[in-house]
């Protein structure tokens, strides 16, 4: 199995030493600052196809001791990138109880309390995820920031579960639904930029699009998430707690794309 964590020995400053690529170029996550950043009148908005899948679909939630995953359908396209690339699998990014602030992005150096990453493959020239993930036009990530605020729904639908989900390898069944309700209105305004996975083995393969506006979970919500999950398995005498799993913003010499003026 992949032998790397978030912390102590196999924590992310170790990662090169057994993934090569995590020592490399156009590495993620990164700082969106306002001198990095340049309006670009060509980035179209955001389009999904085929993620209002039927409700008697299924859903697997898995944990696999960095993240809770959901895979999902590829009928689910995303269109207006230069290939159609169709959706892999989801998953979270999140801090711990004391320290809410589990991004992966940065805004202005800012963390928010946790993001989405809807991960796709580029359906045109490649036939799965695997074949996919190490080639410089094989993956694009859809990136949601996630903040303190009111109660929502929809990430109730995957929240709701993780008591089925609490240790390494468990996984449950849910009905599939409109993964759309997860993104913020918003999808004409984005940052974009050409980066990596931010896991090991961190090919730079990634075509990123960060939405600008946020969604909202609740405190509740967000507590469930930081103090549910164990990267351990359940037998494990030495739990360990899932918190943390944010990798540290990398070193960018380039500039970012956005959609917006300010
Ligand atoms: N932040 S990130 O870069 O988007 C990101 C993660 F953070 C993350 F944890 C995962 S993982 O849950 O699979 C555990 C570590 O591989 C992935 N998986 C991707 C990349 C690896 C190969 C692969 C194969 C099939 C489906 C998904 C994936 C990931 F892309
Ligand atoms: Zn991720």
């Amino acid at each position: 199995g992949s032998k790397w964590s978030y912390l102590g020995a196999e924590g992310e400053k170790m990662w090169a030493k057994k993934y090569p690529f995590c020592g490399g170029l156009f590495q993620s996550p990164i700082d969106f600052h306002d001198d990095i950043l340049q309006y670009d009148s060509t980035l179209l908005p955001i389009e999904l196809e085929g993620y209002n899948v039927s409700s008697f679909e299924q859903f697997i939630l898995t944990n696999n001791g960095h993240s809770v995953k959901m895979s999902l359908s590829p009928t689910m396209n995303v269109r207006s990138l230069p290939n159609r690339y169709s959706a892999a699998q989801l998953h979270l990014h999140w801090g711990n109880r004391n320290k809410q602030e589990g991004s992966e992005h940065t805004i202005g150096g800012r963390h928010f309390a946790a993001e989405l990453h809807i991960v796709h493959y580029n359906s045109d020239q490649y036939l799965d995820m695997n074949s996919a993930a190490d080639k410089s036009d094989g993956l694009a990530v859809l990136a949601i920031l996630i903040e303190i605020g009111q109660f929502n729904p929809s990430y109730e639908k995957i929240f709701s579960h993780f008591q089925n989900v609490k240790y390494k390898d468990q996984e449950t069944s849910i009905s599939a639904f409109n993964v759309q309700e997860l993104l913020p209105d918003r999808l004409d305004e984005y940052y974009r930029y050409e980066g990596s996975l931010t896991t090991p083995p961190c090919y730079p393969s990634v075509l990123w699009t960060v939405f600008r506006k946020p969604v909202q979970v609740s405190q509740e919500q967000l507590l469930a998430l930081e103090t549910a999950l164990y990267c351990t398995q359940q037998n494990d005498p030495a739990p360990l707690e899932m918190v943390n799993n944010f990798r540290r913003v990398q070193e960018f010499e380039r500039m970012v794309l956005v959609s917006f003026r300010q």
